[in-house]
């Protein structure tokens, strides 16, 4: 067939002249040409990187125009498609005053000082910015850090996380919560890949100094939450050594309720013309609107049958009571869960392990009606929501620590309720003090007929547990010390505290000493302020930029002890060692002991050692030398207290006595019937009884060889268990690598789900699609080639180019999957088989 279409076409170009024949296909040629021609090519795609600058450019081009005032909703500032999203998905539609007036500020690349009432929306006034920042420089995994949110305690950091987790998650970087009393090592791994940071003072500074592969010198942004608090005192030496690493050119935002205005906080910042944005300045409260505010005067020894009183008539509500100390809470908390008021008590103090500071946290915020015993690690920031009363058991420091207290309720348009309970000795200066700072509040009276008395229900509670008794005069000792150490004379006066009633009020039948007391009441009240005043201006003299005014002594102390693993310097924790930890219970029987300790922390602000040169001295020692003192001392000591080393006494199933420890030497060899006889008749045989022990010696030896090489024994069958479990773990380890440079980042949400201290912004769970990010391991790869940073930049945004990460589950027990699948050949018939399985089945329930 084809050989007969070639003839015909042969034969019709055969036909034609030649010539004609390729006029007329040139001709043909022609058309088809300029037919195609005509014919316009398709718009080259536009790359999503392109497209996604165009974006930013078009934004930036509209910050100089941006006007808060009209601003109604958050779609009319210039924010990236992604923000918005996240903001419209978490229902943040309309921003508030503060949001308005700092948003565009931010977006400018200002240095901001913000300032509004408790709960008027000042973390998302920060996190926009944020979001926005590292969007406009496409910051990706690569980059590392861009964004650094300090917080003054691991609560409020870990909520500041999940807020940002949630506004934040159709973006793609990755972000880290670094805050104490989790593995180092862990963090350690994960943090230099992290673009925003949300932290505490404490654990960044150890990772500044101790993780190798964690660099700041990229930042862009630094933002200081509830920033006077971490410009105060307690936190100075931290955040100066902080500030120290951080690059000068970056933005820095500063938010609290209670903004510092102190010229020297804010120089250690290195500001840049910073903006001032003071919503609330003119208005005539600084708490909230809806807040309602009342005190009661009660004396001291009242004060846990108030309490005890006052949640029994609110048994269907959420109230937080903040206590001076967290001995108090520690020993309340119990004492009430034993009173059993018919609702749940929750205590949150900075002296409970990670674990269950979050599982505090979290309940009291998933429940509807519960009492949350607290200290001032939750004053400030956090955002419980509906809570219906703030009860204020012992007295603020200072008005700005009370306006932190009762923002905790009435947030956001809410409203709430608030009841401060004052001594009478307190009552004249703290409502002077309050009403100075325009806070509404109102005298309330007790009504005493419906005042129940705990005390003789305590008194029980005591006499049946030691602990408890324990605790109880360790609250005693430690509330008087927090009283003690207030910078304000005029407030506080520990020598007003009528002592035995007071510990009877705890269930105790005898006031423990407090030898510091007598110290106090020698100098009175005015001698120790004066003293005070003096050393301030020694401070101010020398040139340190710790502000008096401005840090606050209960909360330093109070915070001192919750966030003590994050404020101290190592030098101060060596010193507080030497001193005796405050950690230890046991040492608190030892008032004195824990005087030293809290001058040392906070540099003896009233001068306790009564003399500079003293303290001065002993800090010039070398530290070996203190500590052979400290531990000579202690050991005279007690010899002079004439201890007994304790013994350990257990009772066998018959009834006998054991003792334990002191180990004694026992007879082995037991005494024959007739022996024993013929001694009862003729007195001791010195021969046999030698003869005796020289036999029993010798059986004890053995005896005591024999353990002590059964120890051994054990030891190295433990040390070798403990081989074979790491290399065991090393081997899994190395497995799971490979899996990690397929899975890439994609392993952080597996350790998200399970560690959230060290969580990341995730996609494949629930919230952030973190599966978006670049597998880092492939843009490393492919920028190598291409050394631009725009070109970097551009790989790693660019997903299109990016293969997509997937998430791989691994199974949590590796399972061999021959094993599994294919069936096992037992030779036996069905029925067999069958019975077997029956049979196996059997024994195994
Ligand atoms: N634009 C908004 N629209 C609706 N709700 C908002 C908005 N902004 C913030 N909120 C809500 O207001 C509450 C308080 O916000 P936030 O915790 O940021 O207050 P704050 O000013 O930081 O308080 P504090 O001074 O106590 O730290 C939160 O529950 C938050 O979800």
């Amino acid at each position: 067939m084809s050989a007969k279409s070639t003839t015909q076409k042969k034969t019709k170009y055969d036909d034609n002249d030649p010539v004609r024949n390729f006029e007329k296909w040139k001709k043909k040629y022609n058309k088809t040409k300029k037919r195609v021609k005509s014919v316009k090519p398709p718009p080259k795609k536009r790359r999503e990187w392109e497209s996604e600058q165009d974006n930013i450019n078009k934004l930036v081009s509209k910050y100089p125009q941006i006007n808060h005032k009209d601003a109604v909703s958050f779609a009319d500032f210039p924010l990236s498609k992604k923000t918005l999203k996240g903001l419209m998905e978490a229902k943040y539609r309309q921003p508030t005053e503060i949001q308005r007036q700092t948003v565009g500020l931010a977006l400018q690349g200002k240095d901001v000082l913000g300032a509004a009432k408790t709960g008027s929306g000042k973390t998302l006034a920060f996190l926009i910015p944020v979001l926005e920042c590292l969007y406009r420089n496409q910051w990706t995994a690569l980059d590392g850090l861009g964004a650094l949110i300090i917080s003054p305690t691991r609560e409020l950091a870990y909520q500041t996380f999940q807020f940002l987790r949630k506004v934040g998650k159709n973006h793609e970087f990755s972000a880290g919560l670094i805050i104490g009393g989790k593995d180092l090592k862990e963090e350690a791994e994960k943090i230099h890949r992290t673009n925003i940071i949300i932290c505490t003072p404490g654990r960044l500074l150890q990772h500044m100094d101790q993780t190798s592969a964690f660099h700041v010198s990229d930042l862009l942004m630094l933002v200081l939450d509830e920033a006077d608090r971490i410009l105060d005192l307690g936190f100075s030496e931290t955040l100066n050594a902080i500030v120290e690493h951080l690059p000068s050119q970056r933005q820095t935002l500063l938010f609290s309720a209670t903004q510092t205005k102190s010229v020297k906080d804010l120089a250690r910042l290195s500001l840049n013309e910073p903006e001032y944005v003071w919503v609330h300045e003119q208005a005539k409260f600084s708490t909230p609107a809806t807040l309602e505010q009342s005190y009661v005067v009660c004396e001291l020894h009242q004060k846990v049958d108030m309490l005890f009183s006052f949640i029994r008539s609110h048994l269907t509500k959420k109230i937080i009571v903040f206590f001076a100390c967290c001995k108090e809470v520690q020993y309340l908390f119990r004492a009430f869960c034993r009173l059993r008021p018919g609702i749940s008590v929750l205590a949150l103090h900075g002296k409970q392990q990670q674990m269950k500071r979050m599982e505090a946290y979290n309940e009291f915020v998933g429940k509807k009606s519960a009492v949350l015993f607290a200290t001032d690690i939750a004053a400030r920031g956090l955002d419980f929501p509906a809570v219906n009363w703030v009860l204020q058991y012992d007295c603020p420091e200072d008005a700005n620590t009370y306006i932190h207290r009762v923002g905790r309720t009435a947030r956001y348009q809410e409203g709430g309720e608030a009841l401060l309970v004052l001594l009478p000795s307190e009552e004249k200066a703290m409502t002077s003090d309050l009403q100075d700072r325009r806070v509404p509040i109102t005298k309330i009276q007790i009504n005493p007929e419906k005042l129940v008395t705990v005390q003789q229900k305590l008194e029980a509670f005591l006499a049946q547990e030691m602990e408890q008794k324990e605790r109880a005069q360790r609250c005693f000792i430690s509330y008087l010390r927090s009283v003690f150490l207030m910078k304000n004379k005029h407030v506080f006066d520990v020598t007003q505290i009528k002592l035995a009633e007071y510990a009877a009020s705890l269930g105790l039948a005898v006031a423990p000493r407090v030898r510091f007391l007598n110290k106090a009441k020698k100098h009175g009240p005015e001698e120790q302020e004066e003293k005070e005043h003096r050393k301030k201006g020694m401070v101010e003299e020398k040139g340190e930029s710790n502000d008096v005014e401005e840090g606050s002594a209960e909360e330093h102390q109070s915070e001192d002890e919750d966030e003590d693993d994050e404020t101290e310097d190592p030098a101060t924790k060596l010193k507080s060692l030497l001193c005796d930890s405050d950690d230890d219970d046991a040492k608190d029987e030892d008032d004195l002991k824990d005087l030293d300790l809290l001058t040392v922390k906070r540099k003896d602000v009233f001068n306790v050692n009564n003399s500079q040169d003293e303290e001065d001295s002993d800090l010039e020692m070398p530290q070996s030398r203190r500590v052979k003192d400290t531990k000579v001392k202690e050991a005279k000591r007690a010899q002079k207290r004439n201890f007994k080393v304790n013994s350990k006494i257990i009772f066998k199933d018959d009834g006998e006595m054991v003792q334990e420890w002191p180990v004694i030497q026992r007879p082995v060899v037991p005494d024959s019937q007739e022996e024993q006889d013929l001694e009862e008749e003729s007195g001791i045989n010195v021969e046999k009884a030698r003869e005796r022990l020289r036999l029993e010696d010798q059986q004890y030896d053995k005896n005591e060889y024999r353990r002590r090489v059964q120890e051994k024994h054990r030891e190295k069958r433990l040390k070798d268990k403990a081989a074979r479990r790491e290399a065991y773990k090393q081997k899994e380890e190395k497995k799971k690598k490979p899996e990690q440079q397929n899975a890439g980042d994609d392993d952080d949400d597996d350790d998200d789900e399970e560690d959230e201290a060290v969580a990341y912004l995730s996609g494949a769970d629930e919230e952030f699609d973190f599966s978006a990010l670049p597998d880092p391991d492939r843009c490393r790869d492919s920028d190598s080639a291409d050394s631009d940073h725009e070109a970097r930049k551009r790989t790693a945004s660019d997903h299109d180019d990016v293969e997509p990460v997937r998430r791989i589950k691994r199974p949590k027990h590796d399972v061999e999957p021959d094993t599994e699948s294919s069936p096992l050949d037992t030779g036996l018939s069905l029925g067999e088989d069958e019975e077997l399985v029956l049979h196996l089945l059997g024994q195994k329930s």
